[in-house]
């Protein structure tokens, strides 16, 4: 499970300082009322994957079938079609399982150079997911993807090395899939691909990492519940209300997410997403930044310390006292590192964390921190749901739509049309 906090000063008292709790109030009631309406209605589609519900069987079977016949998978997919399962199997560097997962996400003609020339084709299987069917990137590394394999010295049906998930209906990616006769999964048509990661989509890929499906979702339905009974003590409602405030009130521009694991670092690419194309509209949003402790303090802190006063910080720790390696007492004190003898770099880590929470807030920064008791499937899936309840609620809050993209749409119309015209 995880909790929140605001630092040793109440989160009422740092409203009282700012001059804005009767904003912060106002819209703290208006996100709670859309909460329950939206628990009335039985939450959102992507907050209703159940961890017993239908297409975990379909899911685990093809996460079998996959397993059985590769050493190697490669993900094809961009934004909410990878970066969700990017972010989940990170998890999975813990207890490494019998297939190595690939997440190629940006188009780039090096790296897919150097991915076909590590793996066997004969041990390599494609997973290949586009909520569209469209997209040019994932079709343009599947098609290269299926000439790569079939000049492999292997004679198996080609079929056999896909599996996709997609929307039903015609679409490229679809059609593709079925003249190869693989597997199709069904994207669901009611969950959008940056809301996606607790469907097939995140969830396919956590299950061939040797990671538990019902576990993640465990986890958000915990949150889901919390969210449903309480609105107006859960993180989401609470983050909502006083990002909108602040930003409102207090010109507080871009929302900083800094969580203190490496294994937590492709969660900010995740949220990066989410937050930037859901609420970045009609000229309103708050620009997402990612940063990880404690190396980021050593390259961004500064700015955030001293530079501009417009962001709203939210740190994710795990207690660390005692974790990781030891310090060798009589080692550290031969250098005059007293400080250090006899503590773990989780200790080191810890109090990195306390230390930079507080001079952000000694500096006037608002810092919430969300702590999680463990590394833990069920504490990853709590924050998916956790931070995709926040930016519905924050959209609705600023009054715009989560759900769409329209701005990306020309740009990929551009795409399309300069490529066709480029010279044979
Ligand atoms: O899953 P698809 O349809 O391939 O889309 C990939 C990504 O592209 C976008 O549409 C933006 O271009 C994202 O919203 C989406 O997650």
């Amino acid at each position: 499970m995880f909790s929140y906090s605001f630092g040793n000063e109440s989160l009422n008292s740092q409203l009282d300082a700012l001059g804005i709790t009767a904003a912060f109030q106002k819209n703290l009631d208006s996100a709670v009322d859309y909460a329950k309406a939206l628990a009335a209605d039985g939450l959102l589609p992507f907050a209703r994957q159940a961890h017993n519900g239908p297409d975990a069987g379909p899911i685990e079977a093809a996460a079998a079938r996959i397993k059985a016949s590769c050493d190697d998978l490669i993900v094809l997919g961009t934004g909410g079609s990878s970066l969700g399962a990017q972010a989940a199997i990170a998890l999975a560097r813990f207890n490494k399982g019998p297939v190595r997962i690939h997440t190629p996400d940006s188009l780039c003609p090096f790296e897919m150079d150097l991915l076909f020339k590590e793996l066997n084709t004969a041990r390599t299987h494609v997973l290949a997911i586009s909520k569209s069917g469209t997209t040019a990137e994932t079709l343009a590394q599947l098609l290269a993807c299926r000439a790569w394999l079939e000049a492999g010295d292997h004679s198996d049906n080609p079929g056999d090395h896909f599996t996709f998930i997609t929307e039903p209906g015609e679409r490229p990616l679809r059609t593709y899939g079925e003249k190869l006769g693989s597997p199709i999964l069904d994207h669901p048509t009611d969950v959008g691909g940056r809301f996606s990661v607790l469907t097939n989509v995140g969830m396919l890929p956590v299950a061939v990492s040797g990671l538990s499906v019902e576990a993640f979702r465990k986890g958000a339905e915990a949150v889901c519940d919390q969210f449903k009974s309480d609105p107006a003590t859960a993180t989401a409602v609470v983050g909502a209300a006083l990002t909108h405030t602040l930003e409102q009130e207090k010109g507080v521009t871009q929302v900083l997410v800094m969580p203190y694991a490496e294994s937590l670092r492709a969660f900010t690419r995740w949220h990066g997403q989410l937050w930037a194309e859901s609420l970045g509209k009609e000229g309103l949003g708050t620009t997402p930044i990612r940063a990880v402790g404690p190396v980021d303090q050593h390259s961004q802190l500064q700015l955030f310390l001293d530079g501009p006063n417009d962001k709203f910080c939210t740190f994710i720790t795990i207690p660390s006292f005692g974790k990781g390696p030891r310090i060798d007492a009589a080692e550290a004190k031969a250098y005059g590192l007293d400080y250090m003898a006899d503590r773990t770099i989780g200790d080191t880590v810890t109090c990195q964390s306390r230390a930079t929470q507080e001079t952000l807030r000694k500096k006037g920064r608002t810092v919430r921190e969300i702590v999680i008791d463990s590394l833990s499937e069920e504490n990853l899936g709590g924050l998916f749901v956790s931070f995709m309840l926040e930016t519905v609620v924050t959209a609705h809050l600023m009054g715009v739509n989560a759900f769409d993209q329209p701005a990306v749409e020309e740009g990929k119309i551009l795409t399309r049309q300069y490529l066709s015209e480029l010279p044979e």
